[in-house]
């Protein structure tokens, strides 16, 4: 499955309306809240536009025939108004701002939760970097949505086309014409919008990929300053970065293009109005008091349109954003759990030899990295319980994406993985995880203790204390592997485990998979960063693992697997079974007279 997002965003356009209400549905439990604040709004909106009207009035009824105590009167009730046009305001802004911050609080839990339930395939496709700039950046820019923008975006939508209203009511010649310039912006936003979003979702895409580019070279200090080669991620960084400022300023340009437009056409409208009103007045057919009201429900119809313009660019980024987030939360793990076909009727199993030896098989297994080319051809073996198994061959060759179709960190394309006789794709990860132990060749550590280490993925221990818990490593045998930490379980773990050698950060990775006592477990290079007496060491522990464990030992160091029962060799996309550790020197040496 094809799990980039970059890629994916090209392809998937939706119409802008479908854009909009899956933003909508994101605020979830708070649409209420929003139901609340749009009625404030609404209310607020049809206060303020009641104003003219009320100057319009007073003018006509009461300044031109000089009765000062209406004048007066209809000053009082016209700040009352403004009172509680404030305190609507007020309510509206502490109902959505809350309400945002929950929303964006909702968004970065559910986009975290996804990232965190998707396969390897989609780390493998997707910059750290730019994953972080959606969880963090892109759920920011919802937040200033749904904190101002939305209801502002709807209430000047109200403005405008109430005060439109008004006018054609109270003069339907002099409406049109004031309202006819608004037609030639709308005609001008219309075709331009598109552009407008493309800028700027260029924009949010070259974020991503600068975050990318920072996130790789802190990863990789070490090698950076290690190799003097600071000017290549500087190099790489001004790219980026020269992209970013690329798209940054067309976005910019895109986002500000409307405001001259809306401004000449205000313009043209306050023109067209002073001059066929002065024209109506004239023939008597209209008053002055309603000509100023006319002259404030323009402003309030063109004022919207201006604002528009400022909250579009908003609308359109928060509409990019919520594309960027939106299509990962509409991701699925591929790796499904499906029905078991083998143990379920179709009985193919039956007819092999009995299952309950062996504890896992390949059957006719071709499995290639997603965009690539095929990388294991037409695999099949067998494992049995309780034997020791070396995967050895040259670099490059298949072992580990052999050992990572073991485990299921990718599915086949085609053919079958059997655990246990069982379809291993019919296992909740769950399950699968405590029957497979696997230990990486490089092993990831997070910030914490040795201890905290050891716990990931030994959960059940968690509420013990260092002394109950310190007997359950010992029991297992591995309390002499803590000597080679300072502080034993309570050793300090940097970010990554930057601060330990690879041997202890195996070390760690080791105890962490001995104490699931797996099924099977996978050792991936897994000592060849420890000395010889420490892999003794790791040897005698590993003797101590229960007689049905089987043991897959992926290594190039011939004394590592002078034990195995079986050896395979690993070449070019072929797993060949080569016997034992004396048959398979035989084979090895006769190749090489061969040749
Ligand atoms: N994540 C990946 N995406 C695409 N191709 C990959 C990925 N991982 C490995 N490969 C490719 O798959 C092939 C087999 O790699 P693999 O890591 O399985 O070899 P290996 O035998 O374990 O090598 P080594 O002894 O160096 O660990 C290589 O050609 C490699 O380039």
């Amino acid at each position: 499955m094809n799990y980039n997002l970059n890629e994916l965003q090209k392809k998937d356009k939706k119409p802008v309306f479908q854009e909009l209400k899956g933003l909508v549905d994101a605020a979830g439990g708070e649409q209420r809240n929003l139901v609340v604040a749009l009625l404030i709004m609404l209310l607020n909106t049809a206060l303020n536009l009641s104003g003219p009207l009320l100057v319009g009035y007073t003018i006509d009824h009461y300044i031109q025939t000089k009765q000062f105590d209406g004048v007066l009167l209809f000053s009082g009730i016209l700040l009352a108004l403004y009172v509680v046009v404030f305190g609507g305001s007020y309510l509206q802004t502490r109902l959505m701002g809350s309400a945002a911050q929950r929303i964006v609080f909702g968004l970065r839990n559910a986009v975290f939760h996804k990232i965190q339930a998707l396969p390897i395939a989609f780390f493998n496709q997707n910059k750290a970097g730019d994953l972080i700039s959606r969880v963090n950046s892109d759920t920011d820019r919802l937040n200033q949505f749904f904190s101002q923008a939305l209801l502002q975006f709807v209430s000047n939508i109200f403005m405008l086309v109430a005060s439109g209203s008004f006018m054609l009511i109270i003069n339907f010649k002099l409406g049109v014409v004031t309202v006819l310039p608004a037609l030639c912006i709308w005609l001008f936003v219309n075709r331009l919008s598109p552009w407008v979003r493309k800028r700027n979702a260029a924009n949010l895409e070259s974020v991503g990929l600068m975050s990318g580019e920072i996130q790789e070279s802190l990863n990789n200090f070490k090698i950076v300053v290690a190799f003097n080669r600071r000017d290549y991620f500087r190099k790489r960084f001004n790219k980026v970065n020269q992209q970013n400022y690329k798209t940054a300023t067309g976005a910019g340009i895109a986002n500000t293009v409307f405001m001259p437009v809306f401004s000449l056409f205000s313009n043209i409208a306050q023109l067209l109005l002073l001059i066929y009103g002065v024209y109506l007045i004239h023939e008597a057919s209209l008053t002055v008091g309603l000509l100023i009201s006319f002259f404030a429900y323009a402003n309030s119809f063109y004022n919207p349109i201006r604002q528009l313009a400022t909250l579009w660019t908003s609308f359109q980024t928060a509409l990019a954003s919520w594309d960027r987030i939106s299509l990962m939360l509409g991701l699925s793990n591929d790796l499904e759990v499906v029905a078991d076909g083998f143990s379920t009727g179709q009985g193919i199993l039956k007819d092999t030899r009995g299952a309950a030896m062996d504890i896992l098989e390949f059957r006719e297994v071709h499995f290639g990295y997603p965009g690539g080319k095929e990388i294991l051809h037409n695999i099949s073996f067998r494992l049995e319980r309780g034997k020791m198994y070396a995967f050895v061959g040259p670099t490059g060759g298949g072992k580990t994406t052999t050992a990572s179709l073991m485990a299921r960190l990718y599915d086949p394309l085609s053919g079958l993985v059997l655990l246990n006789g069982r379809d291993i794709r019919s296992y909740t990860p769950d399950e699968r995880a405590s029957r497979i132990g696997f230990i990486l060749q490089e092993p990831l550590l997070f910030t914490g203790t040795v201890r905290d280490n050891i716990l990931y993925g030994n959960e059940r221990y968690t509420g013990l204390d260092n002394i109950a818990f310190m007997k359950i490593v010992e029991e297992a045998g591995l309390g002499e592997l803590l000597a080679v930490f300072d502080k034993g379980l309570e050793t300090a773990v940097a970010s990554g485990g930057a601060s330990m050698s690879l041997g202890q950060k195996q070390l760690v990775a080791f105890m962490r998979a001995f104490l699931r006592k797996p099924e099977l477990l996978i050792l991936d290079e897994a000592t060849a960063n420890i000395d010889t007496v420490t892999e003794q060491m790791l040897d005698r522990i590993l003797d101590k693992l229960p007689s049905e464990t089987t043991l897959v030992i992926i290594a190039h160091r011939l004394n590592t697997i002078e034990n195995a029962d079986e050896i395979f060799f690993v070449n070019s996309g072929e797993v060949v079974r080569a016997g034992s550790f004396k048959d398979a020197v035989e084979k090895l040496m006769m190749g090489k007279r061969e040749s």
